[in-house]
């Protein structure tokens, strides 16, 4: 990564609850106006991993700094912080609520609404302004929290399952919210249990499955650790070039899919066009995120994820 410099950095982090070990040993480095995405099942604390980086709750064991801090709690006005569980005052009107969140990490109310109204205007929503939280939709209140996240304009943001709820129109927009903020220099961490987010934004990712980081590095180098995935339709059915397709190749919708063997991909031409395969679509494409993850996760956490193998799509 040179010399850019580092937004947030966990070292070996231990989390135990009453014996139990949430976190154990996660490690972390995000550069400055970069998107991290915390991948990870339900359970495998992503969550107390935020905690710990923002300061809420201590490690039992490692260390964090975050904007140079140690001590994140003492910088909370440079910080943004969506939680998991989210929660705005019904009866405040929406430019209200928004101030108010502003006002909690040090924004005068009335620089708060007028940032409020900004917001709401850039985001489509200036309809909403007047309106008490209690009339928005659960997605509605969940995009005003976001918005209320990033009042103070942070230098960081912290998203805790920022997608979890919202529609895919709305997804979308927060894509684009979270590219805006990078691209102002803003840091972001988010965490998710959707790859396809991780994939789109990121550009790096720790994965976390039972409490430990099975990987921390770029979202190129995840998809690096796996050679090309063959995309296949062949004419004939079965055929002597079966045997040049490596065993754990799977059959979708009447297309064979597997990784490219070490071999290359002459060798495997060679025994198609041999064996009278009968090519009738042929692509090699760079390994995704969803095949990364397979290999580096396993399965088990994949299926976790509500990742369907692809042998199993198709039944
Ligand atoms: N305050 C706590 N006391 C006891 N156990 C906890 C506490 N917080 C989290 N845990 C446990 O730690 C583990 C990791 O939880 P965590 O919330 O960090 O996971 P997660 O990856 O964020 O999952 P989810 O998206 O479901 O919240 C779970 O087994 C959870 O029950």
């Amino acid at each position: 990564m040179g010399e850019r410099p580092i937004a947030a950095r966990a070292t070996d982090l231990v989390k135990d609850f009453d014996g139990k070990r949430a976190v154990d040993g996660v490690s972390l480095t995000v550069p400055e106006s970069s998107i991290t995405g915390i991948l990870g099942p339900n359970g495998a604390g992503k969550t107390t991993c935020l905690r710990i980086m923002l300061g809420i709750i201590d490690p039992s064991s490692g260390t964090r700094s975050l904007l140079g801090h140690d001590r994140p709690i003492e910088i909370a006005h440079e910080i943004g912080y969506l939680p998991e569980e989210r929660g705005l005052y019904p009866a405040m009107p929406t430019v209200e609520a928004l101030a108010f969140m502003g006002a909690l990490r040090g924004l005068p109310l009335k620089e708060g609404r007028s940032r409020a109204l900004k917001l709401l205007e850039q985001s489509g929503h200036a309809d909403w302004a007047k309106r008490p939280i209690r009339t928005l939709s659960k997605g509605m209140a969940q995009t005003v929290q976001l918005l209320g996240t990033i009042i103070h304009e942070p230098r960081l943001i912290v998203l805790d399952e920022p997608f979890a709820g919202l529609d895919a129109i709305n997804q979308q927009k927060l894509e684009q919210l979270i590219r805006d903020q990078a691209a102002a220099g803003v840091t972001v961490i988010f965490s998710t249990h959707v790859i396809a987010h991780a994939e789109r934004l990121c550009e790096r990712i720790a994965i976390i499955a039972e409490g430990k980081a099975v990987f921390e590095g770029d979202v190129d180098e995840a998809r690096g650790r796996l050679r090309p995935i063959v995309h296949l339709r062949t004419r004939a059915k079965d055929g002597p070039w079966r045997d040049a397709l490596p065993r754990s190749a799977s059959l979708v919708g009447g297309e064979w899919r597997f990784e490219l063997p070490a071999s290359g991909p002459e060798p495997l031409l060679k025994a198609l066009i041999e064996g009278s395969a009968g090519i009738e679509t042929l692509s090699i494409e760079r390994a995704g995120l969803h095949d990364a993850f397979i290999a580096i996760a396993g399965e088990a956490a994949a299926r976790q994820m509500g990742h369907v193998p692809v042998s199993e799509e198709a039944a």
